[in-house]
């Protein structure tokens, strides 16, 4: 659905030329939901605004839904922009327009007779969820609603895909959730193709199927979201999973564990998949002869599958502890990680 080859984009300043995206390979699915997740100047949003033709490479190629969108202009590219909704962090709505105003305008740029708008706009209402406020005007809304009308807005044309840009960070972490339960639903009823970019993990862990990190203009790291999480690959990646994974209290725990703790070990093991279900702390303790003492644990889904981690303290005779971390370390779908005291 999505192609993007070899692109560049360099910005010339004042103070001199900007490599803001430095040669992206990313290749998106139809009905895929695609997440770029980096830091602040990562280049992110110029790599959004390039997939609707906002920003034109320096060089390289873009295809979306089959046009090449990197070299197009005029009434092409605004045909073409037409398959291709856009969401925002602030909204950008019309303030001066009510929901239902707000939601047909695309339709009205596009030529679309009265009583056809009027139809595509109570079916877009419904979709999203707010009936009852069609003659609300933003100032009256939430940001949540908000942020409906601008999902409803992107959707009128009918497009084959949906850009969200940073569409949650205004947001409080419980509507968070509730709009990006609206893009999954959306994805599976409409088979849309979605690209997020956010530098929230836990966006990413929610909704994602796959996931690029982007570093300096570059993606450091991509794959399925359970394979990143599973063995995030470079420091930026482990940065962002241990957000999700490890509270931010846990590192200077575990250090005093290890004090508390001299003998024994302590270990952290990771879930994904199907694993997160198996019983295999009751066999370590039933099939060896081990204290375990259960530190921590955290369970979460992603759009792949389960995954989690879990603290625990291994106790016993040296000989038992190595034969009890090899059964551990032989379960698919279990990394294992024997944590040590800083040096
Ligand atoms: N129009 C522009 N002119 C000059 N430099 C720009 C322009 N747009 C972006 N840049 C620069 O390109 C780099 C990447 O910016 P970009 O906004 O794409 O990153 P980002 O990951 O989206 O970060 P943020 O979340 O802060 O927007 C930054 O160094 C930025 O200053």
């Amino acid at each position: 659905m999505i192609t993007v080859q070899k692109v560049k984009k360099i910005f010339s300043t004042k103070n001199g030329e900007v490599t803001a995206v430095n040669d992206i390979n990313i290749d998106i699915n139809k009905g895929e939901i695609f997440g770029v997740i980096g830091y602040s100047g990562a280049g992110k949003s110029t790599l959004i605004r390039m997939l609707n033709g906002l920003e034109i490479p320096t060089s390289g190629k873009i295809h979306v839904a089959g046009k090449e969108i990197s070299s197009i202009k005029g009434a092409e590219l605004r045909k073409a922009r037409q398959g291709i909704g856009m969401i925002f962090q602030h909204f950008n709505l019309l303030w001066s327009r009510t929901v239902r105003e707000n939601i047909s305008f695309p339709l009205e740029i596009a030529g679309v007779p009265k009583q056809q708008r009027r139809k595509k706009v109570d079916e877009l209402i419904k979709l999203v969820g707010l009936d009852g406020r069609e003659e609300a005007y933003p100032s009256q809304l939430s940001g949540g609603q908000k942020q409906r009308v601008g999902i409803a807005r992107a959707l009128a044309n009918d497009p084959q895909v949906l850009l969200c840009d940073e569409a949650t960070s205004a947001l409080d972490p419980q509507t968070t959730d509730s709009i990006l339960d609206l893009l999954v639903d959306i994805n599976k009823r409409l088979g849309l193709t979605i690209v997020l970019i956010t530098h929230e993990m836990h966006v990413i862990r929610k909704i994602c199927h796959r996931v690029a990190v982007m570093e300096n203009g570059q993606v450091v790291e991509m794959g399925s979201v359970l394979d990143v999480f599973r063995k995030p690959q470079e420091k930026i990646t482990k940065r962002f999973v241990r957000q999700l994974t490890e509270p931010e209290d846990t590192h200077e725990t575990v250090q005093q564990l290890l004090n508390m703790y001299p003998s024994g070990r302590l270990v952290k093991i990771t879930f994904i998949g199907g694993s997160a279900e198996q019983p295999i702390i009751t066999d370590l303790i039933r099939n060896y002869s081990l204290s375990v003492n259960i530190i921590q644990g955290n369970i979460s889904q992603t759009q792949n599958g389960s995954y989690g981690t879990l603290f625990i303290h291994v106790d016993g005779e040296e000989e038992e502890i190595n034969k009890g971390l090899t059964y551990l370390q032989k379960q698919q779908e279990i990394e294992l990680e024997v944590m040590k005291a800083d040096a």
